[in-house]
């Protein structure tokens, strides 16, 4: 459903919220100032204590903005909103348009930004706060600066600068990691951006950053190299002048809780499923020359003690496909594409070579050093994603003198840096961060060994692929020969794979566990019909009959998650919500009370769509359905993790999801799922000759993408060998 008809149904509801501050967000008295306490409606306002009570008990606090309230009103938003799990709002008008100076808050908010939220004008834009409360379904119609007043904070990230990106419109993957570096490093999409400011805030930054051609985002400066004092001005705490907070924009100061140090902890996991075994019987195609064996089990692998010793404290008794392929590929340092479904376990395929390699290279201890010199680089689209493999890679790499670090946007870059400096072998990042960091030249790439892009499909995309190259032709960066690059993800798009070559070396392997682009056979997929105005009944339906499982409900724009989630807490469903317009710190909290069970459902964007490993996600309902098949295959993969069953339930809308009929049938009837009757009618009506099962090209690629390769295998996960069907593109030299 495009946001229009979002708003046109959000409105009217709208009037019926119980704002809710939080505490450390809105104080009358600190920031009142920058209030216009314009009344608003009594609806709006005066919403009875206990819808309020409410929210306090569902811990969501839904921090509209709400300029206009007294100071009364604040404090008693302030005791319910820190019992809160959720807060939405962000921005109370303390950051708003006569702030330039941005004392605090996340400088992500300056390019975090989506086309969607975007409609409004320059002049509402500017000067706006950074970050993005709930943007009210009103604030289309005003835009003078009473309104700016008594809303402008609403806008929050919103209003930005109006960084529209192409991929991630609403529907977030951290584009504060993606989209807005293209702007500034690879040539600018958004040619707004560039040049003329878009009111005061960007003004002042394209001033700055006209000095170097134009407003060129964060990242410019860094990238040029003149970034580096002013990072030592704001991460160091030194005085920052004007030109450089302004142009630097604000300083994120979120610091993320160090995780738990204990081994019990370092070693939690989940158990795995009924159907773990039955991963044995998945078809594995290994393409490529040379390939090595497959190994069956971890002694096989004939990795070093400790390592083995972690592996069995994590709990790991047998290998699942992914691993018996490419942990033998990795360790014979060949360069490799895997596509395993999602759940499989591509995360350990990966860290254990590199780690065995590390281990028996006889990896130095990394020791207290400006520049750091990591051998191993991982990166993956969400600051979430990569929080979790650094995890895994601590987990896996206990006990040994291999050091990983995790660095990620929406925290403050002097932690990250810090963490750095104190020695790092495995470097987890997200792009953005990376990139940044890399420009400060606390990290050198000349000991790179292993690149590794999880989620490559997505990080080779028109979101990341840009950053990505320029990853890979930074200064110092071995080139593909010298380096061992791996790629992985459950989705591999034949546009990708090509892309990907250029990352590889030539004789890369590719290995594909059962249907590229096939969803987990795990779930239980379920499709209905469900109109845009009946969805929230059926949502609620759904959620009281599943009780407290853990769910995960998608949507596809942020201020609809945020929405949902309201919505849903309203309804008395403990709810709460991680989208890319909230703080870095909310998000990090609504997947913690989500993972403990505070919250039992999780409304989301696209940005917790991929890669998330949640114990005992029971259910996923494709509130909205994605605009991808790719995407709808790696939001159901959030539940049917590692042998567990799960269930997805996704809502068809005839009037905006018809285009999905055809890979929709094809991605059920791969996974031995019913198709119901009308969906087959749909996908047979807009039948496409010669599709290929995508909106955005071939997701079932059969396999590899090169041609006549040789060497090419197909076993089954037992290590037998099955029939060797013939592939179509086999006649065409791949070199
Ligand atoms: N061999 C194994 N034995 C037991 N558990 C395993 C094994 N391999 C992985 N796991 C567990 O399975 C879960 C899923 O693994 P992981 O997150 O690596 O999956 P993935 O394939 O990367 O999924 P996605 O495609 O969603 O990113 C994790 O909890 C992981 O610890």
């Amino acid at each position: 459903m495009g946001d229009e008809d979002w708003e046109a149904e959000i409105k009217p509801h709208m009037s019926s919220y119980v704002p809710i501050f939080e505490k450390d967000r809105y104080s009358s008295g600190e920031n009142g100032d920058n209030f216009n306490r314009t009344p608003t409606s009594s609806s709006e306002m005066d919403d009875g204590p206990s819808r309020r009570d409410h929210f306090l008990k569902s811990g969501f606090a839904s921090g509209r903005n709400f300029g206009n309230r007294d100071a009364g009103e604040s404090n008693k938003r302030d005791n319910t909103s820190t019992m809160g799990g959720f807060g939405v709002g962000k921005s109370f008008g303390n950051r708003g348009f006569s702030n330039s100076k941005f004392e605090d808050g996340d400088s992500s908010g300056f390019w975090r930004e989506s086309s969607n939220d975007c409609e409004d004008n320059p002049t509402r834009n500017r000067g706006f706060s950074k970050r993005g409360g709930y943007r009210d379904g009103n604030n289309s119609e005003a835009s003078g600066p009473s309104r700016r007043g008594g809303r402008g904070s609403f806008r929050g990230c919103r209003g930005g600068f109006g960084l529209g990106s192409p991929t991630n419109q609403d529907n977030d993957l951290d584009p504060d990691e993606c989209m807005q570096r293209t702007g500034g490093l690879f040539g600018s999409r958004r040619p707004a951006l560039s040049g003329t400011g878009n009111g005061d805030t960007s003004q002042s930054r394209s001033g700055s950053g006209s000095e170097r051609g134009g407003y060129k985002g964060l990242n410019e400066e860094v990238i040029t190299g003149s970034g580096k004092n002013s990072w030592k001005s704001e991460a160091e705490g030194g005085e920052s002048s004007d030109t450089q907070v302004k142009f630097q924009g604000p300083k994120v100061t979120y610091i993320p809780p160090p995780p738990p140090e204990d081994e019990d902890s370092i070693f939690a996991h989940y158990q795995t499923g009924i159907n773990f075994d039955k991963y044995d019987t998945i078809l594995v195609e290994v393409s490529g020359h040379d390939a090595p064996p497959a190994i069956l089990t971890f002694e096989e692998a004939n990795l070093c003690q400790t390592l083995n010793n972690n592996i069995a404290k994590a709990g790991y008794t047998k290998l699942t496909p992914v691993q018996k392929y490419s942990i033998p590929i990795i360790l014979a340092g060949r360069d490799l594409m895997a596509c395993a479904q999602t759940g499989s376990g591509k995360t350990a395929a990966f860290l254990l070579p590199i780690l065995a390699h590390m281990m028996h290279d006889g990896i130095t201890a990394s020791r207290f050093k400006e520049l750091q010199e990591p051998e191993c680089i991982i990166v993956a689209p969400t600051r979430e994603l990569v929080n979790q493999i650094y995890l895994e890679a601590r987990k896996f790499s206990f006990g040994t003198c291999v050091r990983a670090v995790v660095i990620y946007g929406g925290t403050q870059l002097g932690h990250s840096i810090r963490q750095i400096v104190q020695g790092c072998n495995i470097l987890c990042a997200t792009p953005g961060r990376l990139m940044d960091i890399i420009g400060k030249e606390k990290i050198g790439l000349k000991q790179i060994k292993y690149l590794v892009l999880d989620e490559a499909d997505r990080m080779l995309d028109m979101g990341f692929g840009p950053e990505m190259k320029k990853l890979i032709s930074c200064p110092g960066m071995p080139s593909k020969e010298q380096r061992q690059t791996l790629m992985f993800s459950a989705t591999f798009p034949e546009e990708i794979q090509r892309l990907a070559a250029e990352f590889l070396k030539s004789n890369y392997l590719f290995v594909a566990v059962g249907q590229v682009g096939g969803a987990c056979r795990d779930v239980q997929q379920t499709v209905l019909q469900v109109g845009q105005f009946s969805k929230r009944e059926k949502l609620v339906e759904i959620l009281r009959n599943i009780g407290d499982e853990r769910t995960m409900v998608f949507v596809e724009t942020k201020k609809k998650a945020d929405f949902i989630a309201t919505f849903l807490c309203q309804e008395k469903i403990s709810t709460t919500s991680i989208h890319g317009d909230r703080e870095q710190r909310e998000r990090e909290q609504a997947l913690g009370d989500f993972r403990c069970g505070k919250c039992p459902v999780l409304v989301a964007t696209s940005v917790a769509a991929r890669g998330l490993d949640i114990e005992n996600v029971q259910h996923v309902i494709n509130f909205d359905l994605p605009s991808t098949i790719d995407e709808y295959v790696h939001r159901i993969g959030r539940t049917g993790r590692c042998g567990n069953t799960g269930r997805a339930i996704s809502f068809f809308d005839l009037e905006s999801d018809n285009h999905l009929a055809q890979p929709l049938v094809k991605v059920l009837t791969d996974a031995q799922q019913d198709v119901p009757a009308w969906l087959e009618e749909i996908a047979f009506s807009t039948y496409i000759p010669g599709f290929s099962g995508s909106t955005r090209g071939n997701v079932f690629a059969s396999v590899d993408t090169r041609k006549n390769y040789q060497g090419k295998s197909s076993l089954n996960t037992a290590g037998f060998s099955s029939s060797q069907a013939p592939n179509p593109v086999d006649d065409e030299s791949w070199d």
